[in-house]
């Protein structure tokens, strides 16, 4: 559209180009779901920045991006690794708060765990913020879908002088639960341990 008042070089709201959006980018990014494989599927899900695309990158040796900001994962990444001597496929999600979705990233999240078969989901949280994110472990068990609480981050967390007992929550909410640090590759043969449990040896799960 031309603008009657300024040069034909001038760029009316109209004729400027239009950005992708974030959200844009997301949604023509994410890749349709591969065919069932046999290979049990293992899904990372959690608040932004809480550190599941580095424990992807740790668990599966991939290289996707970590960044110390929210929303630095905008399109599912999947992997496939070892765990217990078995192949398994891991899913990196982007960001979501609840499953109660709101933004396009969050719905991508919340749609993968009831359109694919999956086997597991690890809900990474904060260690320093525990409470603050447990109200999405709580819709996450009502899936009914097995989950083990990776509480990652307790290296800042011990800084701060918070201390995770990972017995008591393991009581309280009747799940596994497994504390790391993800960037010290600390707690992550607990972790895959646990997994191995839940995917191989479902009998020796938590039921709900
Ligand atoms: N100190 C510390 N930093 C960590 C740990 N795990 C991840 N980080 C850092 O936290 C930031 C966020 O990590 P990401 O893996 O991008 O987090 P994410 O949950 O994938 O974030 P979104 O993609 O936005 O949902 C990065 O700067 C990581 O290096 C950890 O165990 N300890
Ligand atoms: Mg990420």
């Amino acid at each position: 559209m031309k603008c009657n008042s300024c040069p034909d070089s001038c760029e009316t709201k109209s004729n400027k180009p239009k950005q992708k959006s974030r959200r844009f980018w997301a949604k023509q990014t994410t890749k349709p779901s591969p065919p069932p494989s046999n290979h049990p599927t293992i899904i990372l899900v959690g608040s932004p920045n809480v550190g599941k695309s580095l424990l992807f990158n740790v668990l599966t040796g991939s290289y996707v991006s970590v960044g110390n900001y929210p929303g630095t994962t905008v399109e599912v990444s999947r992997s496939h690794t070892i765990i217990g001597g078995q192949t398994v496929t891991m899913i990196d999600t982007p960001g979501m708060y609840s499953l109660v979705s709101l933004t396009e990233e969050e719905k991508f999240s919340r749609n993968l765990l009831f359109t694919e078969k999956i086997d597991l989901v690890i809900h990474v949280i904060d260690a320093k913020n525990v409470s603050r994110m447990l109200p999405l472990t709580f819709q996450l068990i009502e899936t009914q879908i097995p989950i083990i609480l990776a509480v990652n981050m307790i290296d800042e967390a011990e800084k701060l002088g918070i201390w995770v007992n990972e017995k008591q929550l393991e009581a309280s909410l009747g799940i596994s639960v497994v504390t790391l640090s993800a960037i010290q590759k600390r707690g992550i043969q607990t972790l895959t341990n646990k997994v191995a449990n839940h995917v191989f040896i479902p009998s020796l799960s938590y039921s709900y």
